[in-house]
């Protein structure tokens, strides 16, 4: 497990202090898919190089597996370092080394003989599906290729953590999904824990279990990915996830009933009730917005409806979806 209590982390220049942390409390399950979410200057990555103490905080503490990182001597933190891969949004591949030579890179410097490096390639290359491609250079791979050889590399000294800093975002979408989709079967296999610094909504959406928001330095939301895309309680999540803020026109200049929002999160997203609704209370139902998103499985819908009919009958029917165990807002 990660914990880090009270993180703050200040750079001072020489005409200013610039302040990209402040008094950070998070904890990181291991095995978990951990995303950190933010805008840029958030603080992203300051947060992941303080982890690997790339940066020393300024205060605060942080435990990896129970050991505070901050007491580690050079050579403890050159250990804990092996046991911390890292991937890049553009690769940082070595162009003059081919693949093999890249990921040998790592494994080389923590002395590990020739013939343990050769059998831990081949795994790596099968695991990352570049076999075929060990002698090829830098230069000859397309970028989801560059990628695997980046995944390959950080986990040739067998860490316990992987921090994947914006990774996927110099990707196409249909590669994106493919790199994300061999993260979390790594993730699976090896029971690794990643944290996921990114921008992008849907990297979170289809990997990870837990995300954090940070908006300039300060942690603004951590919770489940489902609960975050569903209920959003920041400015700027909502903003992520693409929730408006106030309403729109066509909501505002709705005057024929009752205007209702309601949030169906998992079974009750596959029930009927819309059609429940206008046969049992004799209301008619408009719908003014709505969308429909899959996360991990679990549907998520949002809609706003405009109720029309009499008002006891509409009361009645909001009740009733209420005792639906459904989220019910009323906003008009
Ligand atoms: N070495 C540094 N010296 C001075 N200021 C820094 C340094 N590194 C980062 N900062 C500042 O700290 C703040 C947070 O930067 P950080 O790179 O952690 O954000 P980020 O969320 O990762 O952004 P991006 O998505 O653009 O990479 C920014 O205001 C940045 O300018």
């Amino acid at each position: 497990m990660i914990l880090i209590k009270n993180l703050t982390k200040v750079y001072r220049t020489e005409n200013e202090s610039i302040t990209a942390l402040k008094n950070i409390n998070l904890e990181i399950n291991d095995g978990e898919i951990f995303g950190i979410m933010g805008l840029s200057g958030a603080g992203k990555s300051s947060l992941i190089r303080c982890i690997n103490r790339l940066e020393e905080p300024t205060e605060g503490t942080i435990e990896i597996n129970g050991q505070d990182i901050m007491s580690l001597n050079n050579k403890e933190l050159r250990e804990m370092r092996k046991k911390i891969g890292m991937i890049f949004q553009h690769f940082n591949l070595l162009s003059n080394k081919t693949v093999y030579e890249n990921i040998a890179f790592p494994m080389e410097i923590s002395g590990v003989s020739k013939d343990v490096i050769d059998k831990r390639i081949k795994e790596l290359l099968d695991m990352v599906g570049l076999a075929d491609k060990k002698d090829s250079y830098p230069s000859q791979l397309s970028g989801g290729q560059k990628q695997r050889v980046g995944i390959a590399r950080a986990l040739a000294n067998g860490p316990t953590l992987l921090l994947s800093d914006e990774a996927t975002s110099a990707l196409d979408p249909q590669t994106t999904s493919q790199i994300l989709s061999l993260l979390k079967e790594i993730n699976k296999r090896l029971n690794l824990t990643i944290i996921v610094i990114t921008h992008q909504m849907d990297v979170i959406k289809e990997i990870c279990d837990r995300v954090a928001v940070l908006n300039a330095g300060e942690l603004v939301e951590v919770g489940n990915v489902v609960d975050i895309f569903s209920q959003p309680s920041s400015q700027i999540t909502k903003k992520f996830v693409g929730i408006e803020e106030g309403m729109p026109d066509s909501i505002i200049d709705y005057d024929r009933g009752m205007v209702v929002k309601v949030l169906f999160i998992g079974k009750s997203a596959r029930e009927p009730v819309i059609s429940h609704l206008i046969k049992t209370f004799d209301v008619d139902v408009n719908i003014l917005s709505g969308n429909i998103q899959h996360i991990h499985g679990e549907t998520i819908g949002n809609l706003v409806i405009g109720l029309e009919g009499q008002a006891d009958k509409i009361n009645n029917a909001v009740e009733w979806l209420k005792n639906q165990g459904l989220k019910i807002e009323v906003l008009k």
